[in-house]
């Protein structure tokens, strides 16, 4: 399966809808050269931007989603479209789309774990809370996580009990912390028997500068490829056997003992 892991640079200076344009059209260029692309976390608006968070929401269908739609279309390839600022009703939410190459929507996930602690996406956005997984006709099952899941290792795990067998993990990262987004996204492929394919922002926007730096991990934990600081195409072959291969070499995920991770309180 060829990935494309579109590195987009959020800059706050170029307006969302231009972006969302350009962003399709680089969707597009991938046509006849990846099966699988994905963009970042929250890319039109930039993860860490709050204070557009409300303005810059859309309904599930809204305008990135009918831009990245077309885009999965024209380009043939299964397109996991990053995340929006999703409004229903009076909430919002951090979703995540997935389409099929017929532009069809194939799943959306509602990031469980929001970051901010007591504040930005922490207070505003209310929290998702069922796991997404993708089949990939031929090739792999998708695990559907998004950035600060990244840290939440029990997500993933249950993720794999559904089914996952490469993690599709859009981010907007800060560049503060980029060696926990490396060494994490290599401990979930580790410790899962799974690709994970982390596809992070470039740039600075709200003040935060982010890492860039996606990153393409096996199932034995080898980094297959990572991308610099700035805006880049990432492109990688995942061998859909290389999955079986070290589950059946090294089957440590048999050992599993369900159960045990929650003691008694007294
Ligand atoms: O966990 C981190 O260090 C970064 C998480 C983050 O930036 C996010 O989830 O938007």
């Amino acid at each position: 399966m060829r990935a494309s892991l579109i590195q987009i640079a959020v800059d706050p200076d170029e307006p969302v809808d231009s972006r969302r344009t350009r962003v399709a059209e680089l969707v597009r260029e991938e046509r006849g050269a990846a099966d699988l692309v994905v963009l970042p976390e929250l890319w039109p608006t930039g993860a860490f931007a709050y204070e557009s968070f409300a303005a810059e929401s859309e309904p599930l269908r809204g305008p990135t989603y009918e831009a990245m739609a077309a885009a999965a279309r024209d380009a043939e390839v299964w397109l996991h479209a990053g995340s929006v600022v999703e409004a229903v009703g009076g909430a919002l939410y951090n979703t995540s789309l997935v389409f099929s190459p017929r532009g069809e929507l194939a799943a959306s996930y509602r990031k469980i774990h929001r970051f901010g602690f007591d504040k930005g996406e922490a207070v505003m956005m209310a929290a998702g809370e069922e796991l997404v997984t993708v089949e990939v006709p031929g090739q792999l099952t998708l695990g559907v996580a998004t950035c600060y899941d990244l840290r939440f290792p029990e997500l993933f795990r249950g993720l794999v009990e559904a089914g996952a067998e490469a993690f599709v993990v859009p981010a907007g990262w800060p560049e503060r912390r980029r060696t926990h987004w490396t060494l994490l996204a290599r401990a979930r492929a580790v410790e899962n028997q799974a690709y994970v394919l982390a596809c992070g922002t470039a740039g600075t926007h709200a003040g935060v500068e982010q890492a860039g730096h996606s990153i393409v991990v096996d199932p034995w934990g080898e980094v297959l490829a990572e991308a610099g600081p700035d805006e880049e195409v990432l492109r990688v072959t995942l061998d859909p056997a290389k999955v079986t291969t070290t589950r059946d070499q090294f089957p440590a995920l048999k050992d599993r003992v369900l159960g045990v991770a929650r003691p008694e309180r007294g």
